[in-house]
Formats: C-alpha cells, sequence, structure tokens
C-alpha cells in the first residue's frame, strides 16, 4: 500500500476537516481523490506531507509513519498550490535552481521538461507562460527527484478545457509508469477518465473507495422499451413487473429498471406474450449522477446548509 491511513482525523477548532478516515490506497496508478469543496481533500493531503499535523490517528506513507516525514520526503513529489516560480528566469533556470537547492542532479532539469512536454520551451522566461504550462512546470518542479509517489492538489483548478486535457494525459501518463499518482478534484469529470483507483470524500468522511471499475457498477443500469402499438404499453408494463421487475411509464417508454444482461429476456418475455418492441435501450447513470448522489452535489459545491455556511466561514474569515 502506498498511502494508509486509520482513523485519520484532523479538528480546526470545532470543525471537523477530517474525520476517522480509514484507507489503503494501492500503489501504481493514477487515485483520484474527490470531493466537493471544503470536505478535507487539502487537509488529508497536506497530513500526508507532514504540513498538518493530525488531531487523532495515524497514517502510513510509503510504509512510513507521517509523525516522522523526512523519512519519505525524498520519495514523495507533490504539488500543494499553485507552483511559485521566478517570473523573469527561465523555466530551466528556475528548475535548475530547485534541483540545486534539493541536491538533485542538474541532469533531472531536461528530463522532466521533456516528461511535461516543456522541452522546447525550456530557454523562455516563466512569465510568458500559460497557467497550463505554469501548472505542467510545477510537475515537472514536482518530479524532480524522481518520486515514487506523485500528490497533486487540484491541479486542473482554474484551466481552460484545453489545459484540463494536457494534464489529465500527462497524468495518465504518470500514473502508467510505475509511480503513483494521487490527484485530487472537485469535480468527478475532471478525473474520472484518468483514475484507476477513486476516494470520495465529504465533510471529511470516507464515502467511498474502491477502484474505479467498482464505482461504476454503482452506476443504476436502466432498459427503456417501447411496444411496437402504443395501445399494448399497458399489457407490456403488466408482463414485465410480473416477472419482478419495478416498472415506471416516461411517454412513449417504459423504463424498467434492469442491467444490460436482462435486456434479451425483457425481449423475450414481451414476445411470449405477443407484444412486439420498437425500440429497447439500455441506459446507465454516468459517474457525475453516481458521485451526486454520494455527495449531494456534482459541481463541487456543496448543496446543503454546512456546506454554504462553511464556505462563508472560509471566505470571510480567510481561514486557509
Ligand atoms: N488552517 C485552517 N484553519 C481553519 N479551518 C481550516 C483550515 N484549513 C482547512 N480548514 C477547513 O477545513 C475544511 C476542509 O478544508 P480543505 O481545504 O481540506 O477542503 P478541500 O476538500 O480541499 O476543499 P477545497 O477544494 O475548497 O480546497 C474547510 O471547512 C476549511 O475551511
Amino acid at each position: 500500500m502506498v498511502i494508509t491511513t486509520e482513523a485519520l482525523t484532523r479538528s480546526f477548532g470545532t470543525l471537523v476537516a477530517v474525520d476517522g478516515l480509514d484507507l489503503e490506497l494501492p500503489a501504481g496508478g493514477v487515485v483520484g481523490l474527490v470531493g466537493p469543496n471544503g470536505s478535507g481533500k487539502s487537509t488529508l493531503i497536506r497530513m500526508l506531507l507532514g504540513l498538518v499535523a493530525p488531531s487523532g490517528g495515524s497514517a502510513t506513507v510509503l510504509g512510513r509513519g507521517i509523525d516522522d516525514p523526512t523519512a519519505y520526503a525524498a520519495e514523495v513529489g507533490a504539488l500543494i498550490e499553485g507552483p511559485a516560480f521566478v517570473p523573469g528566469l527561465s523555466a530551466r533556470a528556475n528548475l535548475a535552481s530547485l534541483a540545486a537547492l534539493r541536491g538533485l542532479p542538474r541532469s533531472r532539469v531536461d528530463e522532466v521538461l521533456e516528461v511535461v512536454g516543456l522541452a522546447g520551451r525550456g530557454n523562455e522566461p516563466v512569465r510568458r507562460f500559460s497557467l497550463g504550462m505554469k501548472q505542467r512546470l510545477g510537475i515537472a518542479a514536482a518530479l524532480l527527484p524522481d518520486p515514487a509517489l506523485l500528490i497533486l492538489d487540484e491541479p486542473t483548478n482554474g484551466l481552460d478545457p484545453a489545459g484540463i486535457v494536457e494534464i489529465r494525459t500527462l497524468l495518465r501518463q504518470l500514473g502508467s509508469e510505475g509511480r503513483t499518482v494521487v490527484v485530487s478534484s472537485h469535480l468527478m469529470s475532471e478525473i474520472e477518465t484518468i483514475c484507476t483507483y477513486v476516494v470520495v470524500v465529504r465533510f471529511g468522511v470516507l464515502v467511498f473507495s474502491g477502484p474505479m471499475s467498482e464505482l461504476m457498477r454503482r452506476a443504476t443500469t436502466s432498459v427503456a422499451v417501447a411496444p411496437e402499438d402504443a395501445s399494448d404499453r399497458g399489457a407490456l408494463r403488466d408482463v414485465l413487473e410480473g416477472h419482478g421487475w419495478s416498472v415506471s411509464a416516461e411517454e412513449p417508454t417504459l423504463r424498467v429498471v434492469a442491467g444490460e444482461a436482462d435486456a434479451a429476456l425483457i425481449n423475450r418475455q414481451a414476445a411470449a406474450a405477443g407484444i412486439t418492441l420498437s425500440s429497447l435501450a439500455v441506459h446507465r447513470d454516468s459517474l457525475e449522477a453516481v458521485f451526486l448522489a454520494m455527495t449531494g452535489t456534482d459541481d463541487g459545491e456543496l448543496a446543503d446548509a454546512r456546506g454554504a455556511a462553511l464556505r462563508g466561514g472560509v471566505r470571510r474569515e480567510g481561514v486557509r
């Protein structure tokens, strides 16, 4: 396991930002940490990096306890805020000074520029870079020590759609090369196509943790059927309900709560009752809908009163 947590908790005054989290994250691939704003993702990441002390519980990173982050610091690369670079210096010079500071070989600079697709732009001053290029440079900086674990807090925040695609492609590539990439986002849609494993949190509480394929299995499926002759709708409904399916009417179709594997059976039952179907289509909820059902929001904003109060509190007090 690349990261484990046991009853990991962090409170700020009376607010419990991370609430008794139990996690076991497998090594390799891209792990998505998803939850609406204010659900404790950054606090969790900061605890794992040793930047915030837990109020309770324990955790390990690469097999070592977070009470001594220096034991694993050299093997973990992180990007937790917009990367800070000297704007007047080139990308290459910025990375070279970071490498020198960390005692890393200068040869890593060109290697990481190559990995993030900035090799051809390395001599340009960073001030000319787009936000997406700056994010890629930030990831390059995090990659300097060739870490086994890369942790990125909302790396696609503020990027335009093209920039988001670029970062996604890069993260997928990094996750397929043996290292583990942990990436947080408040939007399922931004990371669902790149994650192999997903952790969903809400109000600091774990809602789901497991392989992406398992999350997808939670998506409910239904089969929409329409009889050729509209006057058969009632009879068709009776037949399908008689076989134990739950059916709702949605003009001009009937929606049957059933999986893809049931489609042929539904067709046969209708035919056996002398009803010809003019259409039969399998629908699966989007991951967005699954996320909505789990967290109460699909746009990253908490929908209920506590969410509104927390967001108001954060802005008013500027607590960060
Ligand atoms: N230093 C702090 N002092 C007080 N409260 C804090 C502090 N850091 C975080 N919080 C609170 O803890 C809760 C979780 O915040 P956190 O930033 O971990 O969530 P998040 O899921 O990363 O959200 P976002 O996407 O908005 O950053 C929020 O209510 C936040 O206001």
